[in-house]
């Protein structure tokens, strides 16, 4: 049958019979503007990214994630008062219940970190379920919280999946450090933790990506912020948004030398496979926060030793260049940032909640831009199923 637009904008998909002019169906909203925000600009044919009008290369290189963070959620840079006032609050807020601590312990250890997150983060509401919407001390809080708990979470996971306890965050490290020093157990060199804090600043935000467009349906409906980020978490985690920068590891594993990069190139692109960390809706263009990341990279690797998965990662871009460069298909964000991770010893499988760390600072700005001028989310659809049809009894069928 010929698809049907069901709701209140009606007509025929093709425009046959009906009076109504019905958009046309773009699969994966591809170019439909389904918000307005005043956010984040995405130049995907120049390459160009700004936060409220920064850019993020200009912020990664001079501001911190927490003065980020403030920047995409209340629009403006903090004065040093605001800053240190909210950098305070963060502080204060590190810690996580000993009960949500107890849950994450009957967590199977070999489930995947992103699961342990989301299942946390929306345990967040059990404990602090108040929903005052409209009252900015109650945004302002559950911002704290959401910043502050997430990166202790997901150090807690690590450790308890370890079969230790985890342990607690320290107040005289600042945000990136604390991080580490939660996961590894140690004080970061302050280079590495000014690398991390780089990356995070790079990963916070990111306009209509799928994970934010989760946060800002499921904020549309008026639940309270735990269940936006959970929701995020779990659109996240997909190997087409934030999981590709696990498997872009385990490519070039696959790839295994350098000899082999374009014979593995021309068989997956034969076999029509992505490529991961490679392609983009809004990029045509490499990736800025791709530069940026492979700068940071060989900083790393000027300080603390080489990676030859790194010169293997560049005879890859070059090859995939040749053949994929013509469709507009470069390196995308996803593509350097598991080398800058691996460097900092960290686990592949928690490359996507230290994703997921970063971007609850840009969920979070769309949910309270959200809020600010909610109208509920509820697209149509062209229906394509059966005609009304006779019940018929089982015994009949
Ligand atoms: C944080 C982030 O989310 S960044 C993205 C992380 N994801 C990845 O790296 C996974 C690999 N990349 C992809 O799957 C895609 O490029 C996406 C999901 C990022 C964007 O998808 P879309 O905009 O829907 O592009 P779509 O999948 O329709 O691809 C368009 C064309 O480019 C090709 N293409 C796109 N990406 C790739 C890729 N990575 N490798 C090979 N071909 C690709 C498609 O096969 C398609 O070709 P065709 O027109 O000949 O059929
Ligand atoms: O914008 C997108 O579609 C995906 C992306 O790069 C991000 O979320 O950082």
């Amino acid at each position: 049958m010929a698809g049907r637009v069901s709701g209140s904008v009606q007509g025929s998909v093709d425009g046959a019979h009906g009076a109504a002019s019905v958009p046309p169906f773009r699969p994966g909203l591809e170019g439909v503007p389904a918000t307005q925000s005043a956010i984040c600009d995405i130049d995907g044919q120049r390459g160009l990214l700004t936060y409220r009008g920064y850019g993020a290369d200009v912020l990664a290189a001079n501001s911190t994630f927490l003065e980020t963070t403030y920047l995409l959620i209340w629009g403006a840079l903090p004065t040093a008062a605001q800053l240190r006032e909210f950098e305070q609050e963060v502080q204060m807020h590190r810690r996580v219940s000993f009960r949500i601590r107890d849950m994450m312990k009957c967590f199977p250890a070999s489930g995947h970190p992103m699961d342990a997150l989301q299942s946390s983060a929306a345990s967040l509401g059990l404990f602090y379920s108040r929903r005052a919407l409209d009252n900015p001390e109650y945004i302002y809080e559950a911002v704290v919280r959401l910043i502050a708990k997430i990166p202790t979470m997901v150090a807690a996971f690590q450790l308890i999946r370890k079969g230790q306890d985890p342990i607690q965050p320290r107040d005289d490290l600042p945000f990136a450090s604390n991080f580490l020093y939660m996961l590894t157990e140690r004080e970061p060199d302050p280079l590495a933790a000014r690398i991390f804090d780089a990356c995070l600043i790079l990963h916070a935000e990111h306009s209509l990506n799928a994970s934010t467009f989760s946060a800002r349906v499921t904020a549309s409906t008026l639940t309270d912020p735990y269940a936006v980020v959970a929701s995020a978490v779990g659109t996240l985690a997909g190997p087409l948004h934030g999981g590709a920068n696990e498997d872009v590891l385990a490519m070039l594993e696959a790839i295994g030398s350098e000899d082999q990069v374009e014979p593995w190139l021309d068989q997956a692109i034969a076999e029509k496979q992505k490529i991961m960390g490679f392609g983009h809706r809004e990029y045509k263009v490499k990736d800025p926060r791709a530069v940026i990341l492979q700068g940071l990279a060989e900083q790393l690797f000027d300080r603390f030793g080489h990676d030859p998965l790194y010169d293997l990662a560049r005879r890859v871009e070059e090859a995939a260049a040749v053949r994929l460069g013509p469709k507009g298909i470069y390196p995308n964000v996803d593509f350097y940032s598991g080398l800058v991770y691996r460097k900092l010893g960290i686990p592949r499988d928690l490359f996507t909640p230290i994703f997921a760390i970063a971007r609850t600072a840009g969920w979070l700005a769309h949910w309270k831009e959200q809020l600010g001028a909610n109208r509920i989310f509820r697209p149509s659809q062209i229906y394509t199923g059966a005609e009304p049809r006779e019940w018929v009894p089982l015994e009949a069928r």
